[in-house]
């Protein structure tokens, strides 16, 4: 098996360290050669990195090379795989797109609505800047990328590098969705097979098979309208914000029965209420700053007084977990079946061709291979063009 040169771009985030966790509990799927840390802030990458130096020596002494730059060619210099997890502007700018809509009555959320607009506009500037610096370096790299919006990212790219057939944006959230209902059947997310259509932040589940073939989407349904619908990832599990979002699944799988929703399609399917339950002077970027943030930063710091994990409360989380799962599948032909965002070229018949739809696909070395889903309903339909024509 060969062993993959990874970079991590933007890896002063706070999703590194469940990432750097992911890579070690994944390595025997993705093996790595070297991993190599690529952030515009010296700092915030510089304390991240500090800490996954101890966490890799003590968890990942086959690693050849980890190292962290500021620096594109010192970064992006033959690279297999490039993960992409930046934010332009910061968690502050986040602040301002939640709360500016909210000002005027309108839902202020970070990928959904005006301020969901304002941060394409600002990640797609620097999205083209970084895919065309890998490409100097790397022109044969896989390009996974995590940044939001990632339904306006996967859009812009796809216009300004149409014949780059190995750029492929993902979102975790279907996945998290899948952990939820893996939970409930008393499974493994891996051991299902989802049937979905939409676009990024904004699909449905229309059918959950078991590996046999077995359809469990009743089973899910009837659980989530009887019981409700909790999150169970590491991550997300005891975060308040998550557990409201889940549970408002019930509600909207009792208005709208006939799919399992996306959970950001609260956003879209009561707006009015989603600002009646904000609070203007903290939103959830202020909680993200208070709890994320700072708890990553606390974890940083542990690890690198401690030079050891012993004291640190590390997870694997679906987040991670679910790229390296794409990657490991794009680099050995493994065929697995992921929900990724694509280009639509017929898949969802009565959507145009250039739309980027977020559905599953078998990923192969050759790329992802989505499986057709035929004409999707009139209602559905009219809610995805709804979007796709404000681009
Ligand atoms: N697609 C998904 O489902 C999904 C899931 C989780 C997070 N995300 C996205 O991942 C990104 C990171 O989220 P976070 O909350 O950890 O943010 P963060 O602010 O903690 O980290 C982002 C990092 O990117 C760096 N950065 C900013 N611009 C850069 C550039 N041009 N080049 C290199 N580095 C740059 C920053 O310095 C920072 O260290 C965001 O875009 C977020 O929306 C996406
Ligand atoms: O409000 P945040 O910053 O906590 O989350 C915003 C992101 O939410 C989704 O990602 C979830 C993910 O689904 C879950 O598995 C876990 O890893 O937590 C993430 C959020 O913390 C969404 O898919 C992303 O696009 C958002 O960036
Ligand atoms: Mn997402």
């Amino acid at each position: 098996m060969k062993r993959q040169k990874l970079v991590i771009a933007g890896a002063g985030s706070t999703y590194t360290l469940g990432m750097v966790m992911s890579l070690i509990a994944e390595k025997d799927n993705f093996p790595l050669e070297c991993l190599t840390f690529y952030d515009i802030d010296h700092d915030r990458q510089e304390k991240v990195s500090k800490a996954t130096e101890v966490i890799l020596k003590e968890k990942y002494p086959e690693l050849k090379q980890f190292k962290y730059t500021t620096d594109k060619k010192e970064a992006f210099e033959d690279a297999d795989f490039v993960f992409v997890q930046i934010r332009t502007g910061g968690l502050s700018m986040r602040e301002k797109d939640e709360k500016i809509p909210l000002k005027y009555g309108v839902v202020g959320q970070e990928t959904c609505g005006p301020g969901g607009m304002a941060y394409g506009m600002r990640s797609i500037s620097d999205m083209i800047e970084l895919v065309n610096d890998i490409r100097k370096y790397s022109p044969d790299a896989w390009i996974l990328n995590y940044t939001n919006p990632a339904a306006i990212v996967a859009e812009a790219l796809r216009r300004v590098f149409p014949n780059d057939k190995k750029i492929l944006n993902i979102c975790d959230m279907p996945a998290a969705i899948m952990v939820s209902y893996a939970s409930i059947l008393g499974k493994e997310i891996w051991d299902l097979v989802p049937e979905y259509f939409g676009l990024n932040h904004f699909g449905w589940f229309t059918k959950i098979y078991d590996k046999e073939g077995n359809d469990l989407t009743d089973d899910i349904k009837n659980s989530i309208l009887n019981k409700g619908f909790v999150p169970e990832d590491s991550e997300i599990v005891n975060d308040p914000s998550w557990i409201k979002t889940f549970k408002q699944v019930q509600i909207m799988l009792k208005d709208f029965p006939e799919y399992l929703p996306n959970t950001y399609l609260q956003y879209y399917l009561y707006p009015q209420d989603m600002v009646k339950k904000e609070d203007i002077n903290y939103t959830r970027a202020n909680q993200v700053i208070d709890g994320r943030e700072k708890r990553v930063k606390n974890l940083c710091n542990q690890i690198i007084a401690d030079q050891s994990t012993q004291n640190a409360h590390l997870e694997v989380d679906i987040h991670g977990r679910y790229m390296i799962k794409v990657a490991a599948s794009l680099a050995y032909n493994n065929c697995d079946i992921y929900i990724v965002i694509t280009e639509n070229n017929g898949i969802i018949s009565n959507l145009p061709d250039d739309a980027m739809v977020e559905v599953p696909a078998m990923i192969t070395k050759n790329g992802p291979k989505p499986f057709a889903i035929g004409k999707i309903p009139t209602f559905y339909k009219g809610l995805l063009e709804n979007q796709l024509f404000l681009y």
